[in-house]
């Protein structure tokens, strides 16, 4: 199975130091939909591990979390592709969960419920957050340069990381290795 652990915000959508608090905040970033589509017409399983500490802060739920999720879903499916997994912290960074990037709780339960092995699984990120806590259970890091990368890409990466202006270019490198 070629499997690819995708952040959300800031790499499939736009970020916002305010949160993503609605469906109508949630913009796709320009060719990540096709990009997700093309992996998984190309036969990649697409999981996506995304903190969501907005709900725990009480800014939007989860029945809100849930719409946009739909929404990414009917867009892949519009282009051919499928999403096959999301899993979300929910949690508030007070909350001591182990979920929260950048623990690796998240990318376990992908891992556990597919039944695969992390080992030199790609993951891709827009904060430091997202590299450590792939890499912390072997995971191969790729930053995009979207959403908060372009400032993560000054800061100490994780040994290896490889760094795209986006998810379309990691796509593009990953479908013609
Ligand atoms: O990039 P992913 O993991 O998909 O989602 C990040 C979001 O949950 C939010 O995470 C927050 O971090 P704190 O949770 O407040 O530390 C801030 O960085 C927000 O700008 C951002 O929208
Ligand atoms: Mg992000
Ligand atoms: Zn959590």
């Amino acid at each position: 199975m070629k499997l690819i652990i995708l952040d959300r915000d800031g790499v499939i959508n736009q970020d916002s130091d305010a949160y993503i608090k609605s469906l109508d905040e949630w913009i796709p970033l320009p060719g990540s939909i096709d990009a997700i589509a093309r992996l998984s017409k190309a036969g990649w399983t697409i999981a996506v591990a995304t903190n969501q500490s907005g709900i725990g802060r009480g800014y939007y739920d989860e029945a809100t979390l849930q719409d946009m999720h739909d929404r990414l879903l009917q867009l892949v499916a519009e282009q051919g592709g499928k999403v096959d997994l999301i899993r979300y912290c929910p949690h508030a960074p007070d909350a001591g969960c182990d979920c929260r990037k950048p623990l690796p709780g998240l990318f376990r339960q992908i891992a556990d419920e597919l039944d695969h092995s992390l080992d030199g699984v790609p993951t891709v990120g827009d904060s430091l957050r997202d590299l450590e806590a792939g890499c912390a259970v072997g995971c191969t890091p790729y930053l995009v340069r979207t959403g908060k990368g372009a400032s993560t890409e000054h800061k100490t990466l994780p040994a290896g990381t490889r760094v795209f202006d986006d998810l379309a270019a990691v796509v593009d490198h990953l479908l013609e290795s």
